[in-house]
């Protein structure tokens, strides 16, 4: 990555200012031992209103399988780029290796890994709602690295175990019942994701991931010591760091959950910010609803008063939307879900 490929340069307003960055250490951190389990749930609720992210510590995640996988992603990423594109993604089969995904309309200085937690689930083929063709997505796994597919699909199974865990509080802490949505997961298309920041020669003009709300239900993120993840918090004056914690998981609310939960929480803006000396990892897990699942508020948290905020959409066409997105510098932006709101 030598000279400046113009699709990596932000538009002026979006490049981060790095004398701008508030340092406060206030994005909670909870402890899943918590034996009282009205306390955890008040915990969660008040960091999801808050702040939408917070760091989990006593996950159950075993520390030996973190050091596996972060020693298999880095063997995978070290991989020569010939062998990496033998796993390419494409439009239609999103899992796999890609080093061109964008963020808006600028492409991302990384390259990530994806695979399914449920290998063969189906999407739509496109956005076009008329179009009913689906798409089967198949992983791709490394035939060089022999114990990469067994380590990756056990801390993909410990994720969306923990997922499911965070789900369940996080709809108590909101009133709902802890199974409500479970219809959701029928194949749903969860995925992990490896991510690889190479350092980078200009962090003032690229972003590693430029500014987004995830398009999911939520997010589980183990980030390395680096840092460059940011959150950002208008009330603060700007970016906020998520420091990394060792043996911690980041956890951040993504699309379904602001509108399941009729704007109560919000799914924040986050990014990651690069760093010229040094490369950074990351392993997120999103939890997704099946394509077939149509997204709108609970209805136990819509009155009268409280009338619903979104107008109710098809996740698949809108996971396909994103998907094909991810691919060029496009004229049009992608979907997002402030489209969906209905104005009062
Ligand atoms: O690298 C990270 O810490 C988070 C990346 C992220 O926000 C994403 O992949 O959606
Ligand atoms: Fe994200």
């Amino acid at each position: 990555m030598g000279d400046i490929d113009p699709a990596y340069i932000l538009p002026k307003e979006h490049r981060p200012n790095f004398s701008t960055f508030v340092e406060v250490d206030e994005i909670p951190i909870i402890d899943l031992s918590e034996t009282s389990q009205e306390n955890l749930i008040s915990k969660i609720g008040k960091a999801c209103e808050k702040w939408g992210f917070f760091q989990i510590i006593n996950h159950g995640v075993p520390s030996e399988l973190i050091t596996k996988v972060e020693n298999e992603a880095r063997k995978f990423f070290e991989l020569s780029i010939e062998e990496k594109k033998k796993l390419k993604r494409d439009a239609f089969n999103t899992t796999g290796y890609h080093d061109a995904e964008h963020t808006k309309t600028t492409r991302d200085w990384k390259e990530v890994y994806d695979f399914l937690a449920k290998d063969g689930v189906q999407i739509p083929c496109s956005d076009d709602p008329h179009d009913l063709e689906l798409c089967t997505q198949k992983n791709q796994w490394p035939q060089s690295l022999p114990h990469f597919r067994k380590i990756m699909e056990e801390y993909g199974g410990k994720l969306e175990k923990l997922s499911y865990k965070l789900l369940e509080l996080i709809l108590l802490s909101l009133g709902l019942a802890d199974g409500k949505f479970l219809d959701c997961f029928k194949n749903h298309l969860s995925f992990t994701r490896l991510n690889y920041y190479p350092p980078c020669p200009f962090p003032d003009l690229a972003l590693g991931v430029g500014s987004h709300k995830d398009p999911c239900i939520l997010t589980v993120v183990l980030q390395d010591d680096i840092g460059g993840l940011q959150v950002k918090k208008n009330l603060l004056g700007g970016w906020v760091p998520v420091k990394p914690i060792p043996n911690a998981l980041v956890v951040n609310l993504g699309d379904v959950l602001q509108v399941w939960s009729n704007d109560k929480y919000d799914s924040p803006e986050h990014r990651v910010v690069l760093n010229s000396q040094k490369e950074r990892f990351s392993y997120p897990f999103f939890l997704f609803p099946g394509h077939h699942i149509i997204v709108k508020p609970a209805e136990e948290l819509v009155s009268e008063q409280n009338p619903t905020k979104y107008k109710a959409y098809n996740f698949g066409k809108y996971y396909a939307n994103r998907t094909h997105a991810d691919f060029s510098k496009q004229e049009v932006e992608y979907k997002e879900i402030h489209q969906y709101k209905i104005l009062d």
